[in-house]
């Protein structure tokens, strides 16, 4: 009754901006509260923060503190690496001599000589390059250097910044993706198509199937552009797992193999170029006890050496003699007894995938 009364005679001015002023209030309240809420429940928020301060140092460091950023941006950014932080080079590989030729031919030349291209509609540099093979060969570390020679950021791409998504999101993270690929350029998006990330592409789920079909288009749009310097890198270990509109995005591919013997025995000499290792010990050898070990597998196999000698050594003698100078060398022996402890240990990862993935 006495509302009706108030606002069956005109309002006052007054009164008008009073009602004005309580609804920009109420509304204010309103939407902080709202985002307040789905803030404290949203279980990616900790991880959104923290790469958040990450990605502000990061672009600080590469003198771009004044570009904006979203917070799909930002948790993206977060995982950018600038080419001259880049502690790789092509020596740090070995034994894929083939593949970064051609890789230097067929990637590297093109952006560096870009002038050379300008005028050709066929010859521009690749947009999208597939790097495929067994886990632990090389990928990444080609990818890292690929970028650092190039002169291009390096956009690690994280599987979970994509998947950890909530509902409705990853429309808008896919569009961000390529968006800061083009603030940052020039620029190298590098993906991991690995189980979590091809699990993800091949769900038939709705928000899924948008979110990719807007992926491909903002992709397109990257190739398309020839002016653009972003180019989509992918590493995968089964490229037959994978969608064909990816392939038919990356037709630029190499293919990194398992290392042979040959290939095994230069990367042991390269992991343990620096190490304390007896004179008698013979690599070939080693790399012949080491079929289907992928560089990874020697490399860690070469770190568990080097700890056993050390343990060793702190275990038989008393601790105020210790001296690192006196620690003694890798014998063959030592290398012979990581290479079973490495062989158990694959085979039992291997039953395990077995037993808990694939019957799963
Ligand atoms: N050809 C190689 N020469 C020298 N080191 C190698 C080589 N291949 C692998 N390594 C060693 O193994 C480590 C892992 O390699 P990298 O991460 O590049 O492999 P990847 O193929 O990307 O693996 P994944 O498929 O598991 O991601 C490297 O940091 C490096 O120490």
């Amino acid at each position: 009754m006495v509302y009706a009364e108030a606002f069956s005679r005109p309002l006052s001015r007054n009164e008008v901006v009073g009602l004005i002023f309580r609804l920009i209030i109420f509304d204010a309240v309103t939407y902080f509260t709202i985002k307040w809420m789905v803030d404290a429940i949203d279980p990616t928020r900790k991880q959104k923060v923290e790469a958040q301060k990450q990605a502000e140092k990061l672009m600080k460091e590469i003198g771009m503190k004044n570009v904006k950023l979203s917070e799909y941006e930002m948790s993206i950014a977060a995982y950018l690496v600038d080419p001259l932080n880049m502690h790789v080079t092509w020596s740090d590989i070995t034994g894929l001599d083939d593949v970064i030729t051609d890789l230097k031919d067929t990637v590297i030349l093109p952006i560096k000589k870009k002038h050379l291209f300008e005028n050709s509609r066929r010859l521009q540099p690749p947009k999208g390059v597939l790097l495929y093979g067994p886990p632990g060969c090389g990928k990444t570390l080609i990818a890292k250097d690929t970028a650092k020679e190039a002169g291009y950021r390096f956009i690690n791409l994280q599987p979970s910044t994509l998947t950890n998504t909530w509902y409705g999101e990853s429309q808008k993270l896919a569009a961000d993706i390529f968006s800061l690929a083009v603030k940052l350029q020039p620029s190298i998006i590098f993906f991991l198509f690995y189980f979590v990330l091809l699990l993800y592409f091949n769900s038939d789920h709705e928000a899924i199937a948008m979110m990719k079909a807007q992926f491909m288009s903002l992709w397109d749009r990257l190739d398309t552009d020839h002016s653009c310097q972003a180019i989509v890198m992918g590493a995968a270990n089964r490229p037959q797992d994978l969608d064909s509109a990816i392939m038919s995005r990356m037709p630029t591919r190499f293919h990194i193999n398992q290392p042979a013997l040959k290939q095994r025995e230069a990367i042991l000499k390269l992991i343990l170029k620096n190490e304390n290792v007896d004179r008698h010990v013979d690599l070939l050898e080693v790399a012949q006890e080491t079929d289907g070990f992928s560089g990874s597998d020697l490399k860690e196999m070469c770190q568990d050496v080097a700890l056993l000698c050390v343990r060793e050594y702190v275990h038989s003698t008393s601790e105020e003699s210790h001296d690192e100078d006196e620690i003694w060398p890798v014998q063959q022996q030592d290398l012979h007894r990581a290479i079973e402890k490495m062989k158990k240990s694959k085979v039992a990862a291997f039953q395990y995938v077995l037993t808990h993935v694939c019957l799963d």
